[in-house]
């Protein structure tokens, strides 16, 4: 187990500047998640831990030692990648025996370790199989096995469940959530999947243009997001924002929204510039009656558990609402929206937000 830092990091692919400016401090045995859209740098932050990528700025230390110039394999950390990257001449157990056998650890050493690892990841019979012979979870779970072996003081995982089908993902997340309780090792894994991110990581940094947009615990990404892309990024279907006029004394401040409906904000700052307001779907809910923001149903999405309403408001604002499991609400009905003051957001002209909690 050891602490990953980043200190003023930055890196350049030609003119094309990829990370700026990036400073980290990892817990021994946390579970960090990079998350961000495509392009935002994730996997070259994950490559430049790793030493598969220089680092042009800034340091890294690795469990103390400065590592921004030590070779990828004097690093001691193991990467596990999305297209898992296993010898296809080989089988399993020589897949994972062979970066062991390069830095000369002893034969029975070796056969200890794949045993544990095969016996941790259940796959025992599958040691004398190539490749070829195993499914896509099967794969993955040998390119788990080989960085376990390893010992190493931190895992790298680049979108390791991506080539997955949805069943064998979430279930394959599961097991990647206890691998980290059994073997409590410092962890980062890079997705754009935020799914895997709010379920997996004890903390989640959020990369966006280069840079951290925020990090924080799963929770607090989603309560409580720093700036309107993450509160847009973080939640699915997206947060609501909504253009807004807010007047206001004391501690009470009304929002005034396009369509002329007012809503209340109790607690919010009277003196900022507030241009938009932010409301998740499960915070706007469809009520009976009562003097709500109306809307009319533009289409109705049936989960199950919750109801989706895609609605407009009177003056053609999108918004996208929540009803409960056996919703009666049907395209073309007049509904109407109840904020949840309780779980409001606001966004200010120079990035700066509000939250209700
Ligand atoms: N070897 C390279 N040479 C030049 N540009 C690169 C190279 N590798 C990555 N880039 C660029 O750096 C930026 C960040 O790429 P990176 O792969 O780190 O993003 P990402 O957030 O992991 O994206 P994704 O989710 O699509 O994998 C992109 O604009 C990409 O085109």
């Amino acid at each position: 187990m050891a602490g990953i830092a980043l200190s003023g990091v930055s890196k350049h692919f030609g003119a094309v500047e990829v990370i700026r400016d990036v400073s980290l401090d990892i817990q021994p045995g946390e579970l960090v998640v990079f998350l961000g859209p495509s392009g935002s740098g994730k996997t070259t932050l994950l490559r430049m831990i790793a030493g598969l990528e220089s680092i042009d700025e800034g340091t890294l230390t690795i469990d103390g030692v400065r590592s921004e110039n030590l070779a990828p394999g004097r690093r001691n950390v193991a990467m596990v990648f999305q297209n898992y990257a296993l010898y296809p001449h080989m089988t399993v157990a020589e897949n994972m025996a062979f970066g062991l056998r390069n830095i000369r650890v002893a034969p029975d050493v070796i056969g200890q370790r794949i045993a544990e690892a095969a016996r941790i990841l259940e796959i025992e019979a599958l040691l004398q199989r190539r490749p070829s012979q195993l499914s896509g979870g099967q794969r993955q779970r040998v390119a788990i096995g080989r960085a376990i072996v390893k010992e190493p003081k931190a895992f790298l995982f680049d979108e390791p469940l991506s080539n997955l089908d949805a069943a064998l993902r979430a279930r394959t997340r599961v097991e990647l959530a206890e691998l980290h309780q059994r073997l409590k090792s410092t962890m980062i894994y890079v997705t754009h999947d935020q799914v895997e991110a709010m379920t997996l990581a004890d903390r989640i940094v959020i990369l966006n243009n280069c840079r951290i947009e925020q990090m924080g615990s799963p929770v607090d990404v989603y309560a409580r997001p720093a700036s309107r892309f993450v509160a847009t990024f973080v939640g699915s279907p997206a947060m609501n924002i909504l253009p807004v006029t807010v007047s206001g004394s004391g501690d009470r401040l009304n929002a005034r929204l396009t369509d002329g409906s007012l809503v209340e904000l109790p607690g919010a700052p009277v003196n900022m510039d507030w241009r938009e307001l932010g409301v998740r779907p499960e915070s706007l809910t469809v009520v009976a009656e009562g003097n709500e923001t109306s809307a009319t149903a533009t289409v109705v999405e049936r989960l199950g558990e919750r109801t989706l309403v895609y609605a407009r408001l009177a003056d053609g604002t999108q918004v996208t609402a929540q009803d409960r499991g056996l919703s009666s609400v049907k395209a073309g009905d007049a509904v109407r929206l109840k904020f949840d003051t309780a779980a409001l957001h606001l966004f200010a002209a120079d990035g700066s937000a509000w939250h209700a909690r």
